[in-house]
């Protein structure tokens, strides 16, 4: 065969494929943007820069609408139709996407091979975390002292942290830890938080696969199970005068799914898988707001004042032991931190896939099963329907309504609507989020009020791209003592 015939053959096949692949779509379905080139579709525009080529589909094509990403159609959905699929959870399966990009409900079956739910998990954080928050508080805020003092400590001459995501990583597992195992297992709790946890699941896994965290629960019968089987002991021993100790272990252990005779392997597994699950869903996301919220302050010299004052005030009113009540109060620094969580927004995420056999949005447009669809995030963040025409400004104080007469309304951070969908909303709102915002808080009152905190810059430092998923830079921060 000479060149001519090769060339012939393979356009042949390549013309076959394409038509065999090409996606279909259906009348009445969200508009799929055009594209050039075969089998590669929107992928390398979309990699290259997805802020913008999601931002100009929008533009032109309304929502939602659909790419051709790596073989496959993907359905994006803006800040009208986002809500449609977070509140149709029955139908948008939001496990089943995260799994098909990475398995992580299949790593915690190994471990949970009797009782894996994720709805019993997002009850036992509301009920046992964010509704006890007042039992935890006085713990929480001295883990958060314990985690300054010993990552930041005395900073008498301003000294610059890079790369503090780490830092403050560990400083948000403290508490986490002293409430899921109480105060006596802190330590082996931290072992097993790896210093990379605040990257994320995904890429522990990638870099240190399941071998390490096998290792991790090795580490945790090993520390843990000597206290289980005392425990389980006494509550024999004492029936109903068994005092229930304040942390969740406890929790687990006296659990209709929990309760046991024998404490064996399977059984320090099942609760290594929900302890283990806990803590990524819990130090992840956290620590990367209080990173956003920590240069979004330490970037901007025109907020310290006031935001510093409001922390001195109440500091001096609770003579520095913080109530739930003291931290109610701090509307400055709820503000801050709901803004820097609007604008580090991810450009896309929380993967769905469509269950039903169609889904059709009230504009009309329609979905077949089995569609993935992603949110458009910044589309709801950064909306001038909601936000008006300063949306793309950082301004903590949008968040708080001023009438005529004097009366002022403040949304806080874990209130969730249309237009604030960092945590969801409805029925799938995340439960953690008092818990996070309470403990972000803390630890800005305490770091704020403790040191003067600046960008190594001079200037608000941009976040780290990834894909579609933001990250706080890795630039510097520079710490002084204020006295
Ligand atoms: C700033 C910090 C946090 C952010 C931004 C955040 C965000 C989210 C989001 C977006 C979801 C919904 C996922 C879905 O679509 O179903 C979620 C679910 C959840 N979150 Fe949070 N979360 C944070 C902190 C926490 C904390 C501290 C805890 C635990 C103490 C927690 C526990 C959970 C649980 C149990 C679920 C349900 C998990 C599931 O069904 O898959 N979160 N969170």
């Amino acid at each position: 065969m000479d060149y001519v015939e090769i060339f012939c053959l393979l356009f042949f096949v390549t013309f076959i494929f394409n038509l065999i692949k090409r996606p279909r779509i259906n009348a009445n379905e969200s508009p799929l943007v055009p594209y050039h080139i075969p089998f590669i579709g929107h992928t390398y525009s979309f990699l290259k820069d997805p802020e913008n080529c999601l931002r100009e589909c929008k533009e032109k094509y309304g929502e939602p609408f659909s790419l051709y990403i790596f073989g496959t159609v993907v359905t994006f959905t803006g800040s009208e139709t986002s809500t449609e699929v977070l509140k149709n959870s029955a139908i948008f399966d939001f496990h089943s996407a995260v799994d098909k990009i990475f398995p992580i409900s299949s790593v915690f079956r190994i471990f949970n091979k009797k009782f894996h739910s994720l709805e019993f998990t997002a009850r036992v954080v509301h009920e046992e975390i964010s509704s006890k928050l007042n039992l935890y508080f006085s713990r929480i805020q001295k883990e958060i002292l314990f985690g300054i003092e010993k990552y930041f400590g005395k900073c008498e001459e301003p000294k610059v942290f890079r790369n503090t995501s780490h830092m403050l990583s560990r400083i948000i597992a403290r508490p986490v830890a002293n409430i899921l195992l109480g105060e006596c297992l802190i330590t082996p709790m931290l072992s097993f938080i790896h210093r990379s946890f605040h990257t994320s699941f995904i890429t522990l896994l990638f870099k240190f696969g399941l071998v390490s965290i096998v290792g991790h629960r090795d580490t945790f019968v090993k520390r843990c199970k000597p206290i289980v089987e005392e425990r389980i002991h006494q509550r024999k021993k004492l029936g109903e005068k068994y005092i229930q100790k304040e942390d969740l272990l406890d929790f687990y252990l006296g659990d209709p799914h929990f309760k046991t005779d024998v404490v064996d392997d399977q059984y320090m597994d099942e609760l290594f898988g929900h302890l283990y699950w806990l803590v990524f869903v819990s130090i992840n996301a956290t620590t990367k707001a209080l990173g956003f919220a920590l240069f979004d302050y330490a970037g901007r010299p025109e907020l310290w004042d006031e935001i510093y004052e409001e922390q001195l005030k109440i500091h001096n009113e609770s003579n520095g032991i913080l109530s739930t009540e003291d931290v109610h109060k701090m509307v400055k620094l709820d503000c801050l931190i709901k803004e820097s969580l609007r604008c580090s927004t991810d450009i896309a995420a929380l993967p769905h896939i469509l269950t039903d056999n169609s889904f059709t949005f009230s504009n009309g447009a329609t979905i077949p099963k089995g569609r993935e669809v992603y949110v458009y995030m910044r589309d709801s963040a950064f909306n001038n329907n909601f936000f008006g025409e300063t949306s793309n400004e950082f301004q903590p104080k949008r968040h708080i309504t001023s009438y005529p007469n004097g009366k002022t309304i403040h949304l806080p951070a874990t209130k969730v609507d249309k237009s604030f969908i960092t945590f969801v909303g409805g029925k799938r709102a995340c439960p953690g989020r008092f818990f996070a915002i309470n403990e972000i808080k803390i630890a800005l009152h305490k770091l704020i009020l403790r040191y003067k905190i600046r960008t190594e810059s001079g200037k608000v430092d941009p976040a780290r791209i990834i894909l579609t998923l933001t990250y706080p830079s890795n630039s510097g921060l520079i710490f002084e003592n204020r006295n």
